[in-house]
């Protein structure tokens, strides 16, 4: 692996050396010319190869490789360097041009779109230059980074398959030699290819199908880790996952897409891959088996030779078979993709209902979200019926093609050993041979119904990148709102208009001040805006005009009407979020009481459905402690008390104005009580064309002692 690591240059560099020296030994004994000028080719083909996937550059660096030791060690050969044993154990010539060919074919495809949309999914792993995942021992030495683990990993595991595709090969030569010593009677040929050639084939079949898949669970754990990981920070990030609704992707469900969309890309990305290599690599040296076996055929029932005719027939086969099996199958990758969506929106139906349990049984919504639930459960039976059929199709043709297939080349080899002209076990061999090939060139035919899978697994999480790319430029700079800081310290906005989705205006303002210090009442109709303009303080709002400028450096904390209570303990519910560690329990309990809740306040450590045991006036309270102890220098209240009573409400508010005199209050409410709480009012009042404008009221008393 050492060329493998030390990158490409140095790959191509000695490459390129090999063919120089094989070239430059008049004389000697070497391989052919055309290995050697298969070197610069490789050489070629890897400095070409500098600029494409990083996933797919690993497959072109491994062919670069296998030709390395493949024509080095032929070189070594030819010269008598090495024992007779292992020399005779050396793949043929071919083997090593044939490497070269295959990342010809790699740097062919990479431009092709289908490839790019896998590859711009799996690159970023690869590419990757984070420190190891701690959380998986697996492999973690095998690389100074987790890019160079992934990188490694798919490397070894290519060179196991390899390795199992020479078992392959020494089987298929096992059964000929097995068979002819059956048709001699001859008992010591026979059991010495049972004891010294299938028992130790066997048993590095089953060390290394065990390798195999430890080396590709390690890959995919890894793996899955990393993009799980990478694509949920930046779902979350900036307020993406609020955004991508905004956007005109189809994203729908990315639960579904971080969760099980991930792990299948993976699990076909590498199975596919690494596969299609180990079965081209099989290809190949089954079609030079055949040809050599059938290089003149001669016609059953004529004297017409044809030379190589077997592999003209199981090429033709095998891509008839190939294209009526696409022509059969092609309406599963849309049948697949619909699978996906309708069984993501049943589920998350269900997790709404759940969610929204109590609503539902006060309202007696029970029969009316059974009814939806049908509906949308009908939807999954009638699009599985359809797939159950396009399947049955399917297999009918798979399964007569497969029985077919085994018969085909006895029926086609029968006659000439009939007329003794091949012996049973080069029968034997050929039908081995051809069924080799024709599975090699059928896996396009096998794996239809997983690559239909993939695909629509492959477009979801393209969508759903595209989705967290759009959404990501609309909290840019420049799009719509800007934000910018503000030096006086209040939060003002110049020239802003804010507006919905479809561009209708909402809310204009010339210049809106929101001083620092004390407490802001923000009132106006129902639907005016309000929150919408504490959704652009906050910079999750994206469509508009102008800018808000809010003071550097300062924290602010909005608490919603409906609070959000994570899942857990009561202590992470009243911190978030911050972190348990960061406050002890003293001061949470304070806070719990300060909020009016001293009967939770030993109550930490329970672990609880907290948002549905609460009442809404609790959950309001428990926000109200989290902003005690978060202390930030600006609290936006948005009907964060509306819950209560008038008179816990008044006692809160003169609550959190003793405990946090350095924080500046700014409240949405209805209730005129408020008034006494604030020191000033801003109402929307409205400005034409449905549009709203807030404009500074007269001062408010001064607070309540
Ligand atoms: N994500 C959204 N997509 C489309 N329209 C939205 C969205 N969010 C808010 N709106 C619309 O924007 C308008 C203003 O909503 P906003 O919540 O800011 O009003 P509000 O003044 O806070 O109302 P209320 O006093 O009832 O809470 C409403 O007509 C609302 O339907």
């Amino acid at each position: 692996m050492a060329a493998f690591k030390s990158g490409l240059g140095l790959q191509a560099a000695l490459t390129a050396l090999v063919a120089l020296l094989l070239l430059a030994m008049p004389g000697l004994p070497s391989p052919p010319l055309y290995v050697s000028l298969a070197g610069f080719a490789m050489a070629g083909l890897l400095y070409a190869s500098r600029n494409i996937s990083a996933y797919l550059k690993i497959f072109v660096s491994v062919y670069g490789l296998g030709y390395l030791l493949l024509a080095g060690s032929k070189t070594l050969a030819a010269l008598g360097a090495l024992p007779g044993v292992i020399a005779a154990l050396l793949p043929p010539d071919f083997a090593a041009t044939g490497a070269v060919v295959f990342a010809g074919i790699v740097l062919a495809i990479s431009h092709w779109k289908p490839i790019r949309d896998i590859t711009l999914i799996a690159d970023p792993y690869f590419a990757n230059q984070d420190a190891p995942a701690r959380e998986i021992g697996l492999f973690r030495w095998f690389g100074r980074t987790e890019g160079e683990i992934g990188r490694n990993l798919v490397g070894l595991s290519i060179f196991v398959n390899f390795a199992d595709v020479a078992l392959t090969l020494g089987f298929n030569f096992f059964y000929r030699d097995m068979y002819n010593s059956l048709q001699a009677l001859d008992a010591p040929a026979f059991w010495y290819q049972i004891v010294w050639i299938f028992v130790p084939l066997a048993a590095l079949n089953i060390v290394i199908g065990m390798f195999d898949l430890y080396v590709d669970s390690a890959l995919q754990l890894r793996w899955r880790t990393w993009l799980t990981h990478s694509l949920y920070e930046r779902w979350l990030g900036q307020g993406t996952h609020y955004r991508i609704p905004f956007t005109d992707e189809e994203a729908d469900n990315p639960d579904q897409r971080i969760q099980s969309d991930v792990n299948n890309f993976i699990l076909q990305t590498a199975g596919l891959s690494i596969r299609l290599l180990s079965q081209a690599a099989q290809l190949v040296s089954f079609i030079v088996i055949l040809w050599t076996l059938s290089r003149d055929f001669v016609l059953p029932f004529t004297d017409t030779v044809v030379p190589g005719f077997l592999v003209w027939l199981v090429i033709a086969y095998a891509v008839v078979g190939t294209w009526l099996t696409h022509i059969i199958g092609k309406p599963l990758i849309g049948l697949d993709f619909r699978q996906e969506q309708v069984e993501a929106d049943f589920r998350f139906a269900l997790a709404r209902n759940r969610i929204y349990s109590e609503q539902i049984a006060l309202l007696r919504g029970e029969r009316a979200e059974a009814t939806r639930l049908t509906t949308l459960f009908h939807a999954i039976i009638d699009n599985y019926i359809g797939i159950i059929y396009r399947r049955i199709k399917l297999i009918a043709f798979t399964f007569s093609y497969r029985q077919a297939s085994t018969i085909f080349p006895l029926v086609i080899a029968a006659p000439s050993f009939f007329a003794k002209k091949i012996t049973l076990g080069t029968l034997q061999q050929t039908s081995n041979a051809f069924s080799n090939v024709q599975n090699s060139l059928s896996f396009f035919i096998n794996a239809y119904t997983t690559l239909a899978a993939y695909k629509a697994n492959t477009i979801r999480l393209s969508a759903f990148k595209r989705a967290m790319t759009k959404a990501e430029a609309l909290a840019g700079a420049g799009y719509g709102l800007a934000q910018g800081h503000e030096r006086s310290g209040d939060v003002t906005g110049r020239d802003l208009t804010l507006a919905l989705p479809d561009g209708r205006e909402i809310v204009r303002a010339a210049s809106l001040t929101l001083p620092k210090g004390g407490a802001t009442l923000l009132t106006g109709p129902s639907g005016s805006g309000k929150s919408t303009l504490f959704r652009a303080i906050a910079g999750i709002w994206p469509f508009g005009k102008g800018r808000v400028d809010v003071p550097e450096g300062q924290s602010a904390l909005v608490l919603p009407q409906r609070p959000y209570i994570p899942l857990g303990t009561l202590r992470g519910a009243v911190v978030y979020p911050a972190t348990s560690e960061q406050f002890s329990d003293a001061a949470i309990r304070d806070a719990l009481i300060a909020a009016q809740l001293p009967a939770l306040a030993d109550r930490l450590d329970e672990v609880d459905s907290w948002d549905r045991r609460l009442s809404g006036g609790e959950q309001q309270r428990l926000a109200i402690a989290r902003a005690i102890l978060a202390k930030p220098d600006w609290l936006f209240l948005d009907e964060s008390t509306a819950a209560l009573d008038e008179a816990s409400e008044a006692s809160i508010y003169r609550m959190l104005r003793e405990k946090l005199p350095g924080t500046t209050i700014v409240s949405i409410g209805h209730r005129s009580t408020l008034h006494q709480h604030h020191d000033r009012r801003i109402e929307m009042m409205p400005a034409g064309e449905g549009r709203f404008e807030p404009r500074a009221g007269a001062p408010l008393a001064a607070p309540a002692e």
